[in-house]
């Protein structure tokens, strides 16, 4: 894990992933084993999502003149973003745009669907491929030109106080989201010059990865009504008056099954969390000639209990060694290992092997067996978000002296939490000085600014970014 980088390109091959041998930069395809785990997180996103948000579809090709209404939406974009240029030989016209996001193919919609109060609030999401032509080192899944699983949320409210609620309300949705990953992260509100183009205010989730550098993983922008009045998002009032709409927009992408690969993983390669692993249990029956055919006839019967049970499970009946077996498994991270061999079958048990701990259990196989395995199959979801938590939590330092923060920044040692006045230009100051990124603020401070001496105001973290 001292190389991550290399550790992390060879897991995307080896328990394959993704293959980034497609022939352009910051594209890959999705393989078979790959797509499994990220059908998975999608189907645990949008059984979040669809508490109240409803799931929409809007097309990829934005025309120029809509891309171009928000002017400081297309200052933030506009170095990114893949024009379409041609119909077959003919030029087009006007350019189109390959959607970098959304807001500006969703939003003159918007305000052809919004008449009145009674359309609000809306709450729309989609999950689709989105395109920035990203000029810094891509990296697969983390930094990518073709961003194939870009949710987007997208809500409009009829109050400013109404869009606070919902930002509230996207901030639990990721927590859980996240939670039900085993993913830690670090809640900041970015600086003003790390916002997202044409928000009020961000609020960023950030984990930390073994490198010591930070991910941004999820963002949720409080737009005010900066993009209802570029567009025209007007409701009449109960009062018969007409007013700019208030709106929110929040996103995760790639960068989650990233974290997930990232932060679970170790040297045998990945370990999923159960709740998002597509094989959860894998049968590995142990074969000497004289008892194959009870020692199989057990496994299968062990297979048919846990499928009822609606577990994921897999008996690998191949005719190869155990050994090899164990090594391919651990490689593609399936959370549980069931073993049996002829003295478990005369024990009517079975050997149940952690992928996280390694620890390995007897489980009698009885009446309770089912629900033995699913506990143990909770406890391990709990086990390795709470290791997860405890692993970055050592990693944040609080610090009142710069030299400490080059230190713990320059060694990869993680994140530091310092005082700041609050002043952008002492903030851009501060980072320069210790060659990080603010990451935000994380809440109001006393005492002194760590880089000016000045009053302090806030809590911010600064860490190395991808
Ligand atoms: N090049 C990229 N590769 C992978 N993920 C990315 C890339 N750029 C951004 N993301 C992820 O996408 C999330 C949302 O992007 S964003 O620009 O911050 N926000 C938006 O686009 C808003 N419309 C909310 S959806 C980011 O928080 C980050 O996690
Ligand atoms: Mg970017
Ligand atoms: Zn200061």
């Amino acid at each position: 894990m001292e190389n991550f980088s290399e550790w992390y390109h060879e897991i995307l091959e080896n328990a394959e992933i993704i293959d980034s041998r497609y022939p352009v930069k910051g594209m890959h395809a999705w393989l078979p084993y790959g797509f499994k785990i990220r059908k998975k997180i999608i189907e645990t996103l949008r059984k979040l999502l669809d508490e109240d948000h409803d799931e929409v579809l809007f097309p990829l090709l934005i025309p120029e003149e809509e891309l171009m209404k928000e002017s400081i939406h297309i200052k933030g974009f506009e170095d990114e973003v893949y024009w379409v240029t041609h119909g077959g030989k003919a030029k087009l016209k006007r350019k189109l745009a390959l959607r970098p996001t959304s807001e500006t193919a969703m939003y003159p919609m918007f305000s052809l669907w919004i008449r009145t109060h009674k359309d609000l609030p809306l709450k729309v999401y989609q999950i689709v491929n989105t395109f920035r032509y990203e000029t810094k080192h891509t990296r697969p899944l983390i930094r990518i030109r073709e961003i194939t699983t870009f949710k987007e949320a997208h809500t409009v409210h009829k109050t400013l106080e109404g869009a606070e609620k919902q930002v509230k309300k996207a901030i639990n949705i990721y927590k859980t989201f996240f939670d039900s990953l085993g993913i830690p992260y670090l809640i900041t509100k970015r600086p003003e010059w790390d916002k997202f183009p044409g928000a009020v205010y961000t609020i960023a989730f950030d984990t930390l990865m073994p490198d010591g550098r930070t991910l941004q993983i999820g963002t949720i922008h409080n737009l005010g009504q900066n993009f209802s009045k570029t567009f025209d998002i007007t409701f009449e009032t109960e009062e018969g008056k007409h007013e700019h709409a208030y709106q929110t927009c929040y996103g995760v992408s790639d960068r989650v099954i990233a974290s997930v690969i990232s932060i679970h993983g170790d040297e045998k390669g990945l370990c999923l969390p159960p709740k998002i692993a597509p094989i959860q249990i894998v049968i590995v029956p142990i074969i000497f000639k004289e008892t194959e055919e009870e020692v199989l006839e057990f496994c299968k019967n062990v297979e048919k209990k846990l499928k009822e049970g609606k577990l994921k499970v897999h008996l690998d009946d191949r005719d190869i060694r155990a050994g090899r077996k164990f090594y391919e498994w651990e490689m593609k991270g399936i959370p549980l290992r069931i073993e049996i061999g002829p003295k478990d079958i005369e024990k009517n048990k079975v050997v149940v092997v952690r992928r996280d701990s390694g620890e390995k259990m007897d489980v009698k196989f009885d009446d309770n067996f089912v629900e033995n395995i699913k506990s143990i199959i909770e406890k391990m979801n709990n086990d390795m978000r709470k290791r997860a938590w405890e692993k970055m939590k050592k990693k944040i330092y609080d610090v009142d002296d710069i030299k400490k923060c080059k230190d713990i920044i320059n060694n990869g040692k993680g994140v530091v939490r310092v005082i700041w006045c609050g002043n952008e230009n002492c903030g851009k100051n501060l980072e320069e000085k210790i060659k990080a990124d603010m990451l935000g603020i994380e809440g109001k401070s006393s005492g002194k600014c760590l880089n000016c001496n000045e009053d302090g105001k806030y809590k911010v973290l600064l860490a190395k970014t991808y």
